[in-house]
C-alpha cells in the first residue's frame, strides 16, 4: 500500500445498506492496514466546510498583546487554565506552531462532580471582541458536526470488527474531545542546521514543524485547510504525503484505538514538513469520557491485556507533548497504569 486511500463516507450518513456495507468496507482496508485515510462527501448540513473553518481560523489574527490571558499556564504562570487554551509561538525560537486547544464545554455543561479533574477544564474563551461576530457558535456547530463525524466512523468501524456499536458509542457520553486550531507561520525551509528537526525528503531538505508522532486518541479529524505537507508512514516505513483536498477530513487512528482494538486498528505515524509558506489546520481529537474503561473488546483472537482508564493514558501521553511538558505529576493515575504502548 503506498498510497492514503480517499473514502466517500455519504453513505454511512444514508440508508442504503448495500452502499454503507461498501464505505464499512473502505473505512476497514485503511483502518486495518494504513490507518490512514481522507473522507469526504459528508452530508451538506454538516457544518464543517472551508467557510467554518477560515471564520474558526481568524482566532490568530487576534493582536499579540491580546493574546496572553488565554496562554496556558506552562507559557504565562499567572493564568490558571493547564490543558485547554493557546501554545503560542513566541514561548520557543524553534517551536514551529502556534494552536489553541478547545473542549467540550463549547457545546454542553461540563459534568459538576468532576470539576477536580484537569481533563474537564472549561475553555478560557477570548473576548468576543476579539473575534468575528458568532465565532463561538460557529466553533460549537463545528465541534458537533466532528462529533457525528466521528460517531459515523466509529459504528462502521464497530461493524467490520463485529462488536456491538454502543461499546464505542457509550464510551463517549461526557467526552473530552479536543478541537485544536493550529497556525504554522511561513519559515524558510532550506535552512539546515543538522539538528533532527531537519529532515531529507525527495533529495529535498525541510524543517519538521510537527515531528512524527501517532495521536493519543481513538481517530483524529483533520481539517488541512489547503497547504499540503502533512505525510503519513506506510507500512514499508515510506513517508508519503497526505492529498490535500477541499472539504474533507484527513483521518488517523490514535494509539488507544490500536490498543483497544489489539492492534488490529494501526495507529500510523505522521508528521508535518513545512511549506515555506504559513499553513493552517485544524484537527479533532475524537476522545472518550475520562472514566471510560478500556479492556480487551471482544474480538477473535484478541491479545489480552490489563484494563485502564482512558483519562489515565490520556494524561500519560499528552504531558510528553511540548505544549504540556511537566504537568504529569498534577493529575495522578485514579486506578493502576502502565504505559500500554511502551515497550
Ligand atoms: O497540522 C497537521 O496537519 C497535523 C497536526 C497533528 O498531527 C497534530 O496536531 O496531532
Ligand atoms: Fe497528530
Amino acid at each position: 500500500m503506498c498510497e492514503i486511500p480517499i473514502v466517500d463516507i455519504g453513505p454511512l450518513f444514508g440508508d442504503d445498506e448495500k452502499a454503507r456495507a461498501k464505505t464499512d468496507r473502505e473505512i476497514a482496508n485503511a483502518a486495518f492496514d494504513i490507518g490512514f485515510m481522507v473522507v469526504k462527501n459528508y452530508p451538506s448540513d454538516i457544518k464543517v466546510g472551508s467557510a467554518e473553518r477560515n471564520k474558526m481560523l481568524k482566532l490568530f489574527d487576534i493582536p499579540e498583546d491580546d493574546q496572553r490571558p488565554y496562554w496556558k499556564r506552562n507559557f504565562a504562570p499567572e493564568n490558571p487554565h493547564l490543558y485547554r487554551g493557546w501554545f503560542p509561538l513566541s514561548s520557543s525560537p524553534t517551536r514551529g506552531r502556534e494552536g489553541y486547544e478547545i473542549g467540550p464545554d463549547i457545546v454542553r455543561t461540563l459534568p459538576a462532580d468532576q470539576a477536580d479533574d484537569v481533563l474537564y477544564e472549561p475553555t478560557p474563551l477570548p473576548d468576543e471582541k476579539l473575534l468575528p461576530e458568532s465565532w463561538a457558535k460557529t466553533t460549537a456547530e463545528y465541534y458537533l458536526s466532528a462529533e457525528n463525524i466521528g460517531e459515523h466512523i466509529l459504528a462502521s468501524i464497530s461493524r467490520s470488527l463485529g462488536i456491538d456499536e454502543s461499546i464505542f458509542r457509550d464510551a463517549f457520553n461526557d467526552g473530552i474531545s479536543t478541537l485544536r486550531l493550529l497556525h504554522y507561520p511561513s519559515r524558510d525551509n532550506v535552512i539546515s542546521n543538522g539538528s533532527t528537526r531537519y529532515v531529507e525528503h525527495d533529495g529535498k531538505t525541510f524543517e519538521q514543524v510537527a515531528g512524527a508522532h501517532v495521536d493519543s486518541g481513538l481517530l483524529t479529524l483533520l481539517a488541512t485547510c489547503g497547504v499540503g505537507g502533512l505525510q503519513a508512514r506506510d507500512t514499508h516505513g515510506k513517508w508519503i504525503d497526505v492529498p490535500v483536498i477541499d472539504d474533507s477530513f484527513a483521518v488517523n487512528f490514535g494509539g488507544l484505538l490500536e490498543r483497544w482494538t489489539g492492534g488490529k486498528i494501526k495507529a500510523t505515524l505522521h508528521r508535518v514538513l513545512g511549506q515555506g509558506e504559513h499553513r493552517y489546520s485544524i484537527p479533532f481529537f475524537f476522545e472518550p469520557r475520562p472514566s471510560t474503561e478500556i479492556a480487551p473488546l471482544p474480538i477473535d483472537g484478541i491479545e489480552p491485556f490489563e484494563p485502564f482508564l482512558y483519562g489515565d493514558h490520556l494524561w500519560a501521553t499528552t504531558t510528553k507533548f511540548p505544549e504540556n511538558f511537566g504537568l504529569a505529576e498534577l493529575r495522578p493515575p485514579r486506578a493502576p497504569y502502565t504505559d500500554p504502548l511502551a515497550g
